[in-house]
């Protein structure tokens, strides 16, 4: 593997490697340990690991690390939409494109630099991007990893066209878990969502936390509508800028921050569905669930010369020290 290094300063470090494929993959290192990888494929981040070196999110043993499709796991970016609601292709081209490394990025206001390493992609429309999507824009995507282990996510999407566009978006977070039936979603209570199963009826949460229930356990105590529910496809609308999803086995929490993104989606595929998806295992569907901070219901819309930004902050807790 060919690589080149960086010295950003004497303790945290940015690398630029090739994975197997011959693409750049920026690799972020800080001093206690913690690391991240960005692909510049999709500018997708595929490793987030603490500072034992756990990986924090969730990449499938069949993942295809091939272009042009997305690799199933990490935090791909779905833009400029979400899902199967437009003309596009599901989730946009966004995850699927090769992005660049951008060595000069306009400054970036209100993010305090100091203890973390960086770096910025950047994705324009090629000629044949025009074609399915006419709207010239600039994504640029920092993507940070503090001392502390927190990684953040920070999307800028300018309208370089001479007409408005709207957009919808997604960071499409995979996270890691120890079994989904440990797992526990809180912040979405009360909430409406759309039920992606339901042709994105709405409907209100009704639970005082998002869990999702072993299939035997659910046999036995509830009814069969409550067994098809296990697959859960929602997304809650209006949400609060902080989510924390509570792994009780591993007895971690992860703790969502999020600005400029009102709603949150949750995906698990559970056991049928996942055996539909060929890049996921059949079991997989068990280590993982996808909580994305993410703009769908009422698209961005960005008239010429304006911006939006929407920002992620994740980090990973032991319960103790959040309860
Ligand atoms: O298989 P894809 O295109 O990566 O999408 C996976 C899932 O992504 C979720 O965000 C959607 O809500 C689901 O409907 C979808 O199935």
């Amino acid at each position: 593997m060919g690589h080149s290094a960086t010295a950003w300063d004497q303790n945290s470090v940015l690398e630029v490697v090739k994975d197997w494929n011959g693409i750049d993959q920026v690799v972020l290192r800080v001093p206690r340990g913690a690391s991240a990888r960005v692909s510049l494929h999709g500018g997708q981040v595929v490793s987030w690991k603490n500072e034992r070196g756990e990986e924090l999110l969730f990449t499938s043993s069949k993942a295809m690390f091939k272009p042009p499709k997305a690799m199933r796991g990490g935090i791909p970016i779905c833009f400029p939409q979400f899902g199967n609601c437009g003309s596009l292709e599901q989730h946009g081209f966004a995850r699927n494109k090769m992005w660049s490394i951008d060595y000069d990025p306009p400054p970036l206001r209100n993010d305090d630099d100091k203890e973390k390493v960086s770096v910025d992609l950047l994705l324009k429309p090629s000629e044949d991007d025009l074609k399915c999507w006419p709207h010239c824009y600039e994504f640029r995507l920092r993507v940070s990893l503090a001392t502390n282990g927190v990684l953040t996510m920070i999307s800028r999407v300018r309208n370089i066209n001479g007409k408005p566009f709207s957009f919808s978006f997604a960071y499409h977070t995979y996270l890691s878990v120890s079994d989904i039936s440990e797992v526990r979603i809180e912040g979405l209570e009360t909430l409406d969502y759309l039920d992606n199963l339901c042709q994105r009826k709405r409907f209100t949460e009704q639970g005082d936390a998002v869990t999702f229930e072993s299939e035997e356990m659910t046999l036995h105590i509830r009814n069969l509508i409550h067994v098809l529910a296990t697959l859960v496809d929602r997304i809650y609308l209006g949400s609060p800028n902080v989510i924390a999803v509570l792994d009780h086995e591993k007895k971690r929490t992860f703790l969502i921050k999020k600005k400029g993104l009102p709603d949150v989606v949750v995906w698990n595929p559970w056991e049928k569905k996942s055996k539909s998806i060929t890049d996921l295992g059949d079991e997989e569907y068990k280590q993982m669930v996808c909580v994305d901070g993410a703009v769908v219901e009422r698209p961005i819309t960005l008239k010429p010369g304006e911006e939006w930004t929407g920002r992620l902050d994740i980090s990973a807790i032991p319960s103790t020290h959040f309860i």
